[in-house]
This record gives C-alpha cells, sequence and structure tokens, in this order.
C-alpha cells in the first residue's frame, strides 16, 4: 500500500482536481484549528491529503497560519510526504517569472512570532536541519517538473521573510548579495514542523516576479503574481500528477526517523499534557 502524500496549496492554489473518492475531513489538534478542512482521496491510484495553506479564499496572512495544526493534521492522517506548492519572487536573473525552482535551502527572516517547533512546554528537543528538505523527494519533483515540461531549477535558497508587506528595495538587494535564490514567506517555517513530525517535505516554487530588485521589471505586486499563477498553476498540477507515480512505498531517507536522538530533557519530568499532546509525533521514543 502506497504511503499518504501530503500537497499544502499555497497562493492560487486552492483545490486539487483530478482526486477521486474525495471527503472533506476536520481534523482537532491538540495546537488549535488547521487553515481549513483537509480534502481526502486518491490521485492516479494513490491516496492524497490536499490543505490550502492560506484557507479557501486565502483568509490567513503568512504570519497568521497555523502552521503546527497543519503540519500535525496532515501527520494525523497518516501523510509521511508533503509536497508544497508556492509562489515565490525570484532573486536571480535566471530564474525568469513562469519558472519552476525545487529548493534545497532557506533562509530565516522570520520575526520569531509564529510557532515553529513542537517543542516547549516542559520538553525540549533539537532536530536537525542542515538539509532541510528531503533529498529524495526533491529529486521525484524536479524530475517530474521536467517531465511535465517545465523549466526547473535545481536547488536554490529560499529566503522565508515574515510579510506580509513584501521587501524593501535594499533588502531585495541584501538577499542577493547573500546568494539566495528566491523569496516567500511560508516555507520554512512548514519545513522546521515537517521535519519534527518526521514528514518528509519538498518544495515546487513558482517564480511569479523579480520582487524589487531588477531595474527592468515592475516592483513586484499581487495583480501579478496572480497573473503568473493563472498561467502556470496547471503546470504545478501537472508535476504533482507526474509525481505521485513516482514515489517509492517505502521511505529510505533520513526524515522517517529525525526525532530519535532529539530530544534532550528528561523523559521523567515531561508534564502528562505534554506528553498526550505529543503522543502523535513523539511516542514510539517516550516508552
Ligand atoms: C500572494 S503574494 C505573497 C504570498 O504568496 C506566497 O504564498 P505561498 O507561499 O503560500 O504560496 C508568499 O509566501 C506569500 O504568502
Ligand atoms: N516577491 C515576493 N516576496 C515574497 N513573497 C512572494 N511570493 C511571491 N512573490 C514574492
Amino acid at each position: 500500500m502506497a504511503e499518504v502524500i501530503g500537497v499544502i496549496g499555497g497562493s492560487g492554489l486552492y483545490e486539487m482536481e483530478g482526486m477521486t473518492d474525495i471527503k472533506q475531513v476536520t481534523v482537532d489538534t491538540p495546537f488549535g484549528r488547521p487553515s481549513d478542512e483537509y480534502i481526502t482521496g486518491m490521485l492516479d491510484g494513490v491516496p492524497m491529503v490536499f490543505l490550502p495553506r492560506h484557507g479557501k479564499g486565502h483568509r490567513f496572512t503568512p504570519s497568521e497560519v497555523n502552521y503546527r495544526a497543519n503540519i500535525y493534521g496532515m501527520k494525523k492522517l497518516g501523510v509521511t510526504r508533503i509536497i508544497s506548492v508556492s509562489a515565490v519572487g525570484s532573486l536571480q536573473e535566471e530564474i525568469v517569472p513562469g519558472h519552476i525552482v525545487i529548493p534545497d535551502q532557506f533562509i530565516d527572516r522570520t520575526r520569531g512570532h509564529r510557532k515553529d517547533t513542537f517543542f516547549g512546554n516542559g520538553i525540549v528537543g533539537h532536530v536537525q536541519f542542515a538539509d532541510p528538505v528531503c533529498a529524495e523527494l526533491s529529486e521525484k519533483l524536479y524530475q517530474a517538473a521536467q517531465a511535465a515540461g517545465a523549466t526547473v531549477h535545481k536547488g536554490g535558497t529560499y529566503v522565508c521573510m515574515e510579510g506580509p508587506a513584501f521587501s524593501t528595495r535594499a533588502e531585495s538587494h541584501l538577499y542577493r548579495s547573500f546568494g539566495a535564490s528566491i523569496i516567500g514567506m511560508t516555507n520554512l517555517t512548514e519545513a522546521k514542523l515537517a521535519r519534527e513530525a518526521e514528514l518528509c517535505y519538498g518544495v515546487i516554487a513558482l517564480s511569479t516576479d523579480y520582487d524589487c530588485w531588477h531595474q527592468a521589471h515592475e516592483d513586484v505586486s499581487v495583480e501579478a503574481i496572480i497573473a503568473i499563477i493563472k498561467a502556470n498553476v496547471a503546470m504545478a498540477k501537472q508535476i504533482i500528477k507526474q509525481v505521485v507515480g513516482q514515489i517509492p512505498a517505502e521511505r529510505s531517507c533520513p526524515c522517517a526517523s529525525s526525532l530519535q536522538y532529539a530530544v534532550i530533557s528528561d523523559t521523567s519530568v515531561i508534564p502528562v499534557e505534554t506528553r498526550e499532546n505529543l503522543d502523535l509525533l513523539l511516542g514510539k521514543y517516550l516508552k
């Protein structure tokens, strides 16, 4: 039986066509409400769960999204691999709007307001995050993007800013001086929580604009982003359709055991409520 694939749709991707046996599922979590109901079903014979990150109708800012609930809900529904589809600004000339990037690194420019860990409340753990995305899933996404006919860039550094306002021009130039490739507001937070939930995480990033550094292009605007998304969302869906059949049933990557040596707390002092809240993620290590 194939493992369940989760898709988190970003700006412009609020539903996943082509799924069969669809159910809308409300999931309760110890971390509050996910962004919306999850859509469960099958895509080309593979079990799939879909969630729109900002909610249907795009109701939550990047800072307001309840990332912990979203990831926990995926885990609760049996998901083992998450594919994120996201709109990003390009920080490099060669990443033209309309191109796809499969990023492999992040730089954190969020401001510490987001809940980006399941740890706390009496339990401390530190997962490895040097390689923040699943290399195996990302390779499959790259191959699927090529097969779908996209112009796709393999690897790249995603700057995750807080938003919701876009960057100043000075910030945009600063990120370019870091050698970063793309900029968005959501994916790093998800990647951290996916790692803490022992889920693989990979990103299909659709370049929608040149942010505000490029002298020959208009500064980023929602209007321009939506136009590019509309023209390319079918491609993102095509990549997902391509990839589901290519993902092996069993995972052989390290993502599946990322919590094994992460907890530093004396397990005898973990409060009962914390233990209960984290049982789904950590129970097998806290016996
Ligand atoms: C609509 S422009 C800015 C918005 O788009 C990206 O969203 P997502 O990552 O969910 O596709 C970016 O991160 C911002 O949230
Ligand atoms: N230029 C940009 N900055 C931040 N997030 C984005 N999402 C799409 N384009 C973006």
